[in-house]
């Protein structure tokens, strides 16, 4: 649905964004996660049509935004970082001037404003002016207007900046309400909003994209290691140098003696050598007991860290 292509832009010496590709299928939900500064306005904006690019192209559903932008935004519903609304109007006044200005027909407007006002939880505020609304409630209102017009493709640019923790969960809810029909490309620095609510994400540092891939699979792809917890009801030192006579285990450490009983051990091994039925047997050819064993999962914002710190880890 979109194909970003050896895309560069810059501003004067200022490069904002340094040969990035990446593509968005049709019906995903993806996040574009990078620190302040890494390029993601600047890239959402040349994709909305606002911005023109020093190089490369951007295809929405086939339509390059250089030859046929018209095409492009009337696919686009855009969310910029501060909500496009105009104080002084009502929320469905407002809606309806959105309406016209997306040239959506007359005869059907009022039924877009009740769709959009329904989608978004808007309905006990539809008289109300704009400037009396919560921070929370001109969000929604600003995710009314992408909406309108029922465009295939909504951009969200860090839409939830600036939100309170119920606001910013309320709105989170929202945007994963919009999943399935919709393809959505949503901006963001904050890890766990793109891993709770996106299918896949894209990382960008520096104007330049570091990878793509799936929460899950970019977590498991990065980790240099297996990480292992293992509580056992047995003697702490002797425990240790058995897990240690293992091939492939690395480190060793006790992490607690629960209430429970036995002892917590932390044990990193090599990634292509599993240590775990190894462990077992160990154990249990000593006739201590078992209590648990759990794999540890390097969490995306490890995985965002290595990458966002070393220059040049593009995966
Ligand atoms: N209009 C502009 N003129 C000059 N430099 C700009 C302009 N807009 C952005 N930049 C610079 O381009 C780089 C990328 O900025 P951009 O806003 O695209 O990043 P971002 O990832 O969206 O960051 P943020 O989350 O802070 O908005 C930054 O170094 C920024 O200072």
């Amino acid at each position: 649905m979109i194909s970003v292509e050896e895309l560069t832009k810059n501003y004067g010496p200022v490069r904002a964004v340094d040969n990035a590709s990446f593509s968005v299928q049709a019906g995903e939900t993806v996040g574009f996660l990078g620190p302040n500064g890494a390029g993601k306005t600047t890239t959402m904006r040349i994709m909305t049509g606002l911005f023109t690019p020093s190089s490369g192209d951007i295809k929405v559903d086939g339509y390059s935004i250089l030859s046929n932008p018209l095409e492009v935004k009337q696919r686009i519903g855009y969310l910029p970082e501060s909500a496009p609304v105009y104080l002084d109007m009502t929320v469905e006044g407002y809606l309806r001037f959105v309406c016209e200005i997306k040239k959506v027909p007359p005869r059907q407007r009022s039924e877009q404003i009740d769709k959009v006002v329904a989608e978004c939880g808007l309905e006990s505020v539809r008289t109300r002016t704009a400037r009396k609304l919560s921070k929370g409630y001109r969000q929604r209102l600003g995710l009314a207007q992408a909406l309108v017009g029922d465009p295939p493709v909504i951009i969200l640019d860090e839409p939830t900046v600036g939100l309170d923790p119920t606001q910013t969960f309320e709105f989170r809810k929202l945007i994963q309400g919009l999943k399935g029909n919709r393809t959505v490309i949503l901006s963001s620095h904050i890890l766990p909003e793109v891993s709770m609510i996106c299918d896949r994400v894209v990382i960008i540092s520096k104007g330049k994209i570091l990878a793509q891939d799936s929460p899950e699979a970019l977590a498991q792809r990065l980790q240099s290691h297996s990480e292992f917890l293992l509580t056992v009801d047995g003697p702490e030192q002797e425990i240790t140098a058995d897990l240690e006579s293992l091939q492939g285990i690395r480190d060793i450490r006790t992490v607690h003696h629960p209430v429970s009983g036995g002892v917590q051990f932390r044990v990193v091994a090599d990634l292509e050598n599993d240590p775990r039925d190894r462990m077992v047997r160990k154990i249990l050819e000593k006739n201590h007991r078992l209590l648990e064993l759990s794999v540890v999962t390097a969490g995306l914002e490890d995985v965002f860290l290595n990458l966002v710190t070393e220059e040049g880890g593009a995966v």
